[in-house]
Formats: structure tokens, C-alpha cells, sequence
């Protein structure tokens, strides 16, 4: 059996997690440098979970400078197993409006330039993400906040923009008419990541505003996220909280495969393989490296 461990990562706005007991905070080291704060190590309703906010505390990492792999190395390191993330986005339609939460399934990847893969040369990888969000994990999201009366929807798409610009009106409206839900700027690499280190991995995007689309509502800027993210930060520790509650001691198997995403990943030959970027490699996927 594997023991069930919760990690959260907060958005814009989540630096904390309030009801986390026995707080033990510590500044890990990966092969990939240092995550955005120290991880927090606590209790909640007498289950193990781990924080980290992904800004750092005082938010002073921006979406394209944040260490995403020391981040999910850290979280693996860490023993953590099940991973949701909770971020900020704008909406593109009329009914998820501010204050509401989308179980989003889905991302599209509008970021560069950002290390989004723990492998390459030397040992190369391709894992699946036509399935990025692990679906038990995000039932268990609905269910905990079906428990706490709060509006959220289950699946929609999240678009991730490299940012730190807002969009043009001129994306907002390609966006839109796509057919994506929500957009943000920092889901991605982070839910790759989080396959390749086979944690599963959800996310919880909290309406903050509607971009600047709609013909009603102001432009968005970073006072109004700030303020919906606080008018919502009770809701949002709420429903964590009964989630890590209501969590099943044992990791329940990935339908989709999240928590062994490495099976038939792995293409670079035994023979072939950087012995030292293997070592490297071990935090992450020891599992299916070898001796
Ligand atoms: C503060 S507005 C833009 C900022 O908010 C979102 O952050 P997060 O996803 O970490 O909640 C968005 O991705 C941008 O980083
Ligand atoms: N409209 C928006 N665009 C990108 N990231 C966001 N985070 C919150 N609102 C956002």
C-alpha cells in the first residue's frame, strides 16, 4: 500500500494554509535548485499534508520565474502522492463568474520558454498528458466542496499564458471563441511536471474576473484578483480542509495512469543513458530507472 499524501500548492493571494497544525517548515534542496518557499509540514483533522506557495511568501516570484521542477521535485521528495493546486484565473464565460471554482481537466500550453520536462538528453522521456488531471482526486475535490455548498464546476479548459501581461482583447476574444474556459499563467509546466514525477495532480481555478472580454465588467487588473481571492480565501481553506479530512489513507490508483506515468515513458536505451543525469533523475523517477 502507499500512504496517501497531500501536497497544496497556492496561487496569487493563498500563502498560508490556514488549520495546518504542528507546523514544521523546511527549505528543501533538489537537483533542480530550491522550490519558491520552505514546504510546510503539518496536520489537518490529524492527516499529514505539506504546503508550499508557489509565488514564495510576499509573492515575489513571478508565474515565469518560479522553479516549477525544484517545486514538484520538492513535493516528491516530500512523499506527497496527490497534488492540488489552487490559482487564480480569469473567465471566459458569462457563468463562471468571480467566486466561482472550476475543476478544470484540462490545459492548454501557451508558455515558453520555461523548463517544462526533468529529462532530455541523456534520458529522454515522452509521458501522456491526454489526460493531465487525475480523476479521482478531482471527484474528491467536487464531493468536498459539494459538502461545503460551494459553486464550482466540474471539467472546462484552462488556457495558460505565459503572462506576466494580462491578454490583448484580441486573445481574450481567440481564447473565448475556442472554446476554453478559464486562463492563467501557471498551470503549465506544473501539471507536466507533476505527470513526469507521477503525482496526480488536480487543480482548483477560482474565478477571479473575466479578462478583459466583457463588455460589463472592468478590465482585470491585480487589485480585483486580489480582492476576489480574499472575499474567497475561507471558502477555498474550507474546502481543503474537509478534502485532506475526507481523504483515503492509501493513494487510490490513477484510472489514468497519473501515478505510473513513467511505465512506458522511458525511450533512451539502458546502455545509452547519462549516468549522471540518471542520478539526477532518481528524485523523480527512481521507480523505473533501475539499480
Ligand atoms: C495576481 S494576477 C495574475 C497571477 O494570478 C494567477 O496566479 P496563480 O495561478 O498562482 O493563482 C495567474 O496565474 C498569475 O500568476
Ligand atoms: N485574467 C487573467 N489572465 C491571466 N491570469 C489570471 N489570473 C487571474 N486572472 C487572470
Amino acid at each position: 500500500m502507499t500512504k496517501a499524501i497531500i501536497g497544496i500548492i497556492g496561487g496569487s493571494g493563498v500563502y498560508d494554509l490556514p488549520g495546518l497544525d504542528n507546523l514544521r517548515e523546511e527549505q528543501m534542496t533538489t537537483p533542480w535548485g530550491e522550490p519558491s518557499d520552505a514546504l510546510r509540514f503539518g496536520t489537518l483533522a490529524g492527516r499529514d499534508a505539506v504546503f508550499l506557495p508557489r509565488h514564495g511568501r510576499g509573492h515575489k516570484l513571478s508565474p515565469s520565474g518560479i522553479n516549477y521542477r525544484a517545486n514538484i521535485a520538492a513535493l516528491k521528495q516530500a512523499g506527497v502522492t496527490d497534488l492540488v493546486s489552487v490559482s487564480a484565473c480569469g473567465s471566459y464565460r458569462a457563468e463562471l463568474y468571480p467566486g466561482f471554482f472550476v475543476l478544470v481537466d484540462q490545459f492548454v500550453d501557451r508558455t515558453h520558454g520555461r523548463e517544462s520536462s526533468f529529462f532530455g538528453n541523456g534520458c529522454v522521456a515522452h509521458v501522456s498528458m491526454a489526460h493531465p488531471v487525475a480523476p479521482l482526486l478531482q471527484r474528491r475535490i467536487s464531493e468536498a466542496a459539494k459538502a461545503e455548498d460551494i459553486a464550482h464546476k466540474l471539467n472546462g479548459t484552462y488556457l495558460c499564458m505565459e503572462g506576466p501581461q494580462f491578454s490583448s482583447y484580441a486573445e481574450s476574444m481567440t481564447y473565448r471563441a475556442a472554446g476554453y474556459d478559464v486562463v492563467g499563467m501557471t498551470a503549465m509546466p506544473e501539471a507536466k511536471l507533476a505527470r513526469e514525477a507521477e503525482i496526480s495532480y488536480a487543480t482548483i481555478a477560482m474565478v477571479t474576473d473575466f479578462d478583459c472580454w466583457h463588455a460589463d465588467h472592468e478590465i482585470v487588473d491585480v487589485a480585483a484578483v486580489i480582492k476576489v481571492v480574499h472575499e474567497n480565501a475561507g471558502r477555498a481553506a474550507a474546502l481543503i480542509a474537509r478534502l485532506i479530512r475526507d481523504f483515503p489513507e492509501e493513494h487510490e490508483t490513477c484510472p489514468v495512469g497519473s501515478d505510473r506515468a513513467l511505465d512506458n515513458a522511458l525511450i533512451t536505451a539502458p546502455a545509452a543513458r547519462d549516468p549522471a543525469f540518471v542520478e539526477k533523475l532518481r528524485v523523480i523517477g527512481g521507480r523505473v530507472l533501475g539499480a
